[in-house]
């Protein structure tokens, strides 16, 4: 029997895969000859062509090394099309490389693609909404196949549509034959027709794996799939499966109606499955009853692995089911092997569940999770407002130094900064261990979000999202605002410190909120720090395209004259000692807040 390799998971080919793997060989190895020949002598063509036209850096160098990465890929394409797809399909699939330029010359990267053929839940706690969740969640393309729409929320099934299995047909052609899937997962296939056309399908267009969720009842007890479907998957799709992920009782059903109470039911129920035909079988045992922790039996057809997590309690468990097999499919795709896949698997569900056991989403008992950690978050953060450039108008910049000769926490400063005026806070903390940092942070975020004040932190963007703070300020030495953005995403406020017009444009090209520009004065509380006085400030201000904060050396003697230089992208001032280096931060902040009250309450 053949081998094939699945991205690190190797598994023999099952029978129709065999077959054509034979008849097509010999086609195979004379495609790759011509293959081997078209690409040698394009070769050939590039290199001659740059002798005439040397090769720069810059755009067409870039091309270049496009064009034979190019021509290697179509060769690769042609082999795989030739050997396992129809002929239209290569066509297709040829066509891509032919696609127009988008105008941006960018890298071609293959994305891991789970295809799901499976039903829609309006609720959106299971079905294909799960799967395109879960596979999001872990960095994997998904498209959709569906089979079925119901009208479904947290209380039950309240109705189920089947979509015609000739339209389940042309959708799984459509995207099959044109977008590279690695990984086919299945969920609610409501009919026998369905499965027929699915494995059909699947005969037509080889996937590197197929994980099955033999979905037939609801978490809420309703009817998914008629019990006729059974000798289908038995006799058809489970032969062509690399794992079914059954719960207890659809392996019961699998197995005809056997009673499966304890785990030792679980294993034989295991080998029995997979004597079906699936390479591996994971038996679920969620609903096991009187079983503290979540058991679950996993089985190569070899060895049995018991596979343990802790019992989450929550009723936020619809679609527990749907999301294990996507991620399943999700880490194949990504080229795990199966048994890690299953792991991690296993791992995101139960992380998730612990994470969103307390939300609530519709009056039934069996509520949705959240596969992007975000929910509950969102819920305690500032009510969706994001950054306003008139929050830089009175900055609040901490040091841990000033508190401690004062003898004041850190917490009474920032309620103390915010109670007289302060109009956003940064945490700046330049020696403190990181628990300490992510403790005193927590403490922070409380005040200010009690006050409906922002909170940023200096310089540590993962004390940032450790906290969910509303953002951070970063220098031109620390993190590049680009990547802080990438790991902070859209709605979190970045500032970035700026000397210069360049910097503030490249501040903007990275996608930063605000800019800090200084220090504008002398300060004994930033070492080697090069000030750049108002002019540097006012230059920096006509030239930047995002508001403006200024920093450095900044107090009530001199505030009126940072502000009265009138370029309106300047929004306010930010200062640490003209606040915290006083017996009362309160005081201090209000004769501050009154300064600039004067500059913008006075005509020029
Ligand atoms: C509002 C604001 N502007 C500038 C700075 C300085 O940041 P950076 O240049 O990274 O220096 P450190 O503060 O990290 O020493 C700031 N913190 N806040
Ligand atoms: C962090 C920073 N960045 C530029 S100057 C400075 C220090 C500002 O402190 P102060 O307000 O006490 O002068
Ligand atoms: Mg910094």
């Amino acid at each position: 029997m053949k081998e094939r390799n699945i991205g690190g998971y190797v598994k023999a080919s099952t029978v129709h895969r065999e077959e054509r793997g034979k008849k097509e060989e010999g086609r195979k190895k004379l495609t790759l000859f011509m293959g081997c020949l078209g690409t040698i002598s394009y070769t050939f063509f590039l290199l001659s062509y740059s002798s005439r036209n040397p090769i720069r850096s810059g755009p067409e160098g870039f091309q270049f090394s496009r064009a034979l990465k190019s021509s290697s890929r179509s060769m690769y394409r042609g082999l795989s099309l030739r050997t396992s797809m129809g002929e239209e399909t290569a066509a297709s699939m040829a066509r891509q490389d032919e696609r127009p330029s988008r105008g941006i010359e960018c890298s071609v990267r293959k994305v891991p693609h789970v295809l799901t053929v499976a039903g829609s839940d309006s609720g959106a706690g299971a079905g294909i909404q799960a799967d395109l969740k879960a596979c999001g969640a872990l960095g994997v393309y998904c498209s959709t196949v569906i089979t079925a729409v119901t009208a479904q929320n947290t209380v039950g099934v309240q109705g189920v549509h089947h979509v015609p299995e000739e339209f389940v047909g042309e959708q799984l052609k459509s995207v099959l034959s044109d977008m590279h899937v690695d990984v086919v997962k299945t969920g609610m296939l409501p009919t026998i027709e369905v499965v027929n056309v699915l494995c059909q399908k699947l005969k037509e267009f080889p996937v590197q794996a197929l994980v099955v969720d033999p979905v037939m009842v609801s978490t809420s007890g309703d009817v998914l799939a008629a019990p006729s479907i059974l000798s289908v998957f038995r006799e058809e799709l489970l032969p062509m499966a690399d794992i079914v992920t059954p719960n207890l009782k659809e392996a019961s059903a699998l197995l005809g109606g056997v009673q499966l109470e304890t785990v030792s039911d679980m294993y034989s129920a295991a080998k029995s499955i997979q004597s079906l035909g699936p390479r591996n079988v994971l038996v679920k045992g969620g609903d096991l009853p009187a079983s503290k922790d979540a058991v679950d039996i996993f089985f190569d057809g070899e060895h049995f692995h018991e596979l343990r997590a802790s019992r989450i309690k929550t009723c936020n468990t619809h679609g527990t089911g749907c999301t294990l097999a996507s991620c399943i499919a999700a880490e194949l795709a990504k080229g795990s092997s199966m048994l890690p896949a299953v792991k991690v698997a296993k791992r995101f569900v139960e992380v998730a569940l612990d994470y969103s056991k307390d939300i609530i989403i519709g009056n039934g008992f069996q509520g949705p999770f959240d596969h992007l950690f975000k929910l509950s978050r969102v819920c305690n953060s500032c009510k969706g407002q994001r950054f306003k450039p008139s929050d830089l108008f009175l900055y609040a910049v901490t040091d841990s130094g000033m508190n401690k000769k004062w003898g004041h926490s850190i917490t009474d400063v920032v309620k103390a900064a915010i109670e007289g005026g302060a109009t956003i806070v940064q945490l700046r903390e330049k020696v403190a261990e990181t628990r300490d940092f992510f403790k005193t942070a927590e403490e922070c975020l409380e005040m200010c979000r009690s006050y409906g004040v922002p909170l940023l932190i200096n310089d540590r963007v993962d004390v940032a999202l450790a906290i969910d703070a509303d953002g951070v300020h970063i220098g031109q030495s620390d993190m590049p605002a680009r990547v802080a953005r990438i790991l902070l995403g859209p709605e979190k406020i970045i500032g970035v410190s700026c000397k210069t017009p360049e910097q503030a444009e490249q501040a903007w090209l990275d996608g930063a909120d605000y800019i800090g520009c200084g220090g504008v004065f002398p300060t004994t509380t930033k070492e080697n720090n090069l000030t750049i006085g108002l002019e540097g400030l006012k230059t920096v201000c006509l030239a930047s395209k995002l508001p403006v904060v200024a920093i450095g050396g900044i107090g009530v003697g001199n505030a009126h004259s940072v502000m009265k230089i009138g370029i309106p992208s300047l929004k306010g001032v930010a200062v640490v000692s003209a606040l915290f280096d006083r017996e009362c931060v309160t005081t201090a902040t209000k004769m501050l807040h009154s300064v600039l009250m004067d500059v913008v309450s006075t005509p020029n």
